[in-house]
């Protein structure tokens, strides 16, 4: 039997699953809340805070590399590549919720998501990300965007850096609140990360590529 048909047979309902799969198919993003527990939180917050203590991100790009004061008019964050080969414990449990997600995609949905690239990001007091849509560089293979919140428990609205996500008809507001995942149609729906007024927002953002 092949491994294919063997995972046909296999298949059970993911009720979590389908409900992103079905708010992405009727608004084109799907926010769930406690996608990952406050325990994976802490545990991929700590992760992220020790490479970022170590110096390890750098100043986030745009397309093709303008120069840095460029830069900064468009995006304050600092990021930091995830390499799922060398995931740490925590890295490791991040990938395999992402991963499930992905293979279910695949089977249900027939999005032949064959790459992944995921990073840690943190905004600083006074950073943003303005408004734009997630292709760049030519690079049309970007399918689904992933963002997943890693702050700490309460995150209260004056502190800004609200996802404001793009849609037809209006904006939409989304705090970055720990726990919380937003997925979105990469080359459709232009969104926008707000001027971050108090703390450090941290997150891991990501996409889920063709071919
Ligand atoms: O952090 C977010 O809420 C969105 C980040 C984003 O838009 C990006 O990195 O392209
Ligand atoms: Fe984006």
């Amino acid at each position: 039997m092949t491994e294919e048909l063997y995972e046909q047979l296999n298949f059970i309902e993911n009720q979590l699953f389908e409900s992103i799969i079905n708010d992405l198919i009727t608004q084109q993003y799907s926010i769930v809340n406690d996608f990952f527990s406050s325990e994976e939180v802490e545990v991929l917050r700590n992760s992220l805070v020790a490479k970022y203590e170590a110096d390890k991100f750098k100043k986030s790009a745009i397309g093709n590399r303008v120069n840095e004061e460029i830069d900064k008019t468009i995006r304050g964050d600092f990021i930091f590549w995830i390499d799922e080969k060398n995931a740490n414990e925590s890295e490791t449990l991040f990938f395999n919720k992402i991963n499930n997600l992905v293979n279910y995609l695949n089977q249900t949905c027939f999005l032949g998501i064959l790459h992944k690239e995921f990073h840690y990001a943190v905004y600083p007091k006074g950073t943003f990300y303005k408004r734009h849509l997630d292709t760049f560089q030519n690079d049309d293979r970007r399918k689904l965007s992933i963002v997943c919140y890693l702050n700490e428990a309460n995150w209260p609205r004056e502190n800004g850096g609200e996802l404001t996500i793009y849609t037809e008809k209006d904006a939409l507001d989304v705090l970055p609140l720990p726990g919380r995942v937003v997925i979105f149609e990469s080359q459709i729906l232009e969104h926008e990360v707000k001027v971050v007024k108090e703390s450090e927002r941290m997150s891991i953002t990501g996409w889920l590529k063709t071919r």
